[in-house]
C-alpha cells in the first residue's frame, strides 16, 4: 500500500525543512502543490510549487484545496499519483486543514508529522531570517490560519507524531526513527 507523509504545523515550524531532508537523505519524493501566492525569491515553479493565477488555479483536479492568508493552495490527485509512481512513500506539506482532509480521505495511507516549537515568538524571527517580505509576514501572522495551525487539531490527536523543532538535531532524530520504521513497513507490504 502506498503511503504519504503529511508534514503540517504553523508557518515557520520547519515543514519544508523536513520535506527537503526526507528528499535528500531518504529519497522520498515531494508532492508539489499549487498556489496563487507570489513566489518568494529563489522559489521555482514546478519545484517548490506550481504557481498559478486566480484563473489557472481552478483548472486542476484537487484532492483538497484551501485559502491560507488570502491565497489559494491545493494538492492535486495527479501530483500525488506522480509522487507514488516514483516511490511507494512520498511526502507533502499542508496546512492543518489539509492534513485533516488527507486523514479523512486516505485513512491508513497517511502518516502525519505535526511540527511545533515551544516559543511561538521564534516563528516570526525565522520567517524574517528566511528573507520573507515584511508585509507578507505581517499579513500571515495576523491570519486566522496562523492562529489555528499553532494547535494540533482535535481530529489529529492521537494520530499525528508531534515533532518539537526548537533544535533541528533533536527534530531530525525523532524524524529518523519514524521514517526508518515506516520504510520497513512499506518494504514488507
Ligand atoms: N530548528 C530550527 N531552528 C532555527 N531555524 C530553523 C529550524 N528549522 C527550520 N529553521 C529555519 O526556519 C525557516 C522556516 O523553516 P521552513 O521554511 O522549513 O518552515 P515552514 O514550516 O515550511 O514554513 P511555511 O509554512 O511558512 O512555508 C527556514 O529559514 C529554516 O531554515
Ligand atoms: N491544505 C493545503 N495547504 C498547503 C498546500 N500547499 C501548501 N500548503 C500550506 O499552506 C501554508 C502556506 O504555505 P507557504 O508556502 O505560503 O508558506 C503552509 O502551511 C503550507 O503547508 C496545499 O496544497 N494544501
Amino acid at each position: 500500500m502506498n503511503k504519504i507523509i503529511v508534514i503540517t504545523g504553523a508557518t515557520g515550524t520547519g515543514k519544508t525543512t523536513v520535506s527537503d531532508y526526507l528528499k535528500t537523505y531518504y529519497r522520498i519524493p515531494q508532492v508539489i502543490t499549487h498556489t496563487t501566492r507570489p513566489a518568494r525569491k529563489d522559489e521555482i515553479s514546478g519545484k517548490d510549487y506550481y504557481f498559478e493565477t486566480d484563473k489557472s488555479f481552478f483548472d486542476n483536479h484537487y484532492l483538497e484545496n484551501v485559502v491560507y492568508a488570502g491565497y489559494h493552495y491545493g494538492s492535486s490527485y495527479e501530483g500525488l499519483e506522480r509522487g507514488w509512481k516514483r516511490n511507494a512513500l512520498a511526502s507533502i506539506v499542508l496546512d492543518t486543514k489539509g492534513a485533516v482532509t488527507y486523514v479523512e480521505k486516505l485513512g491508513a495511507q497517511v502518516v502525519v508529522l505535526y511540527m511545533t516549537v515551544s516559543n511561538h515568538k521564534s516563528l516570526a524571527k525565522r520567517l524574517h531570517e528566511r528573507g520573507d517580505d515584511a508585509e507578507m509576514v505581517e499579513k500571515r501572522l495576523a491570519s486566522e490560519e496562523y492562529q489555528r495551525d499553532l494547535q494540533l487539531p482535535t481530529a489529529l490527536r492521537g494520530k499525528a507524531h508531534v515533532i518539537l523543532n526548537d533544535q533541528w538535531e533533536d527534530a531530525r532524530k525523532q524524524i529518523d526513527e519514524i521514517v526508518q520504521n515506516l520504510q520497513k513497513v512499506v518494504a514488507n507490504q
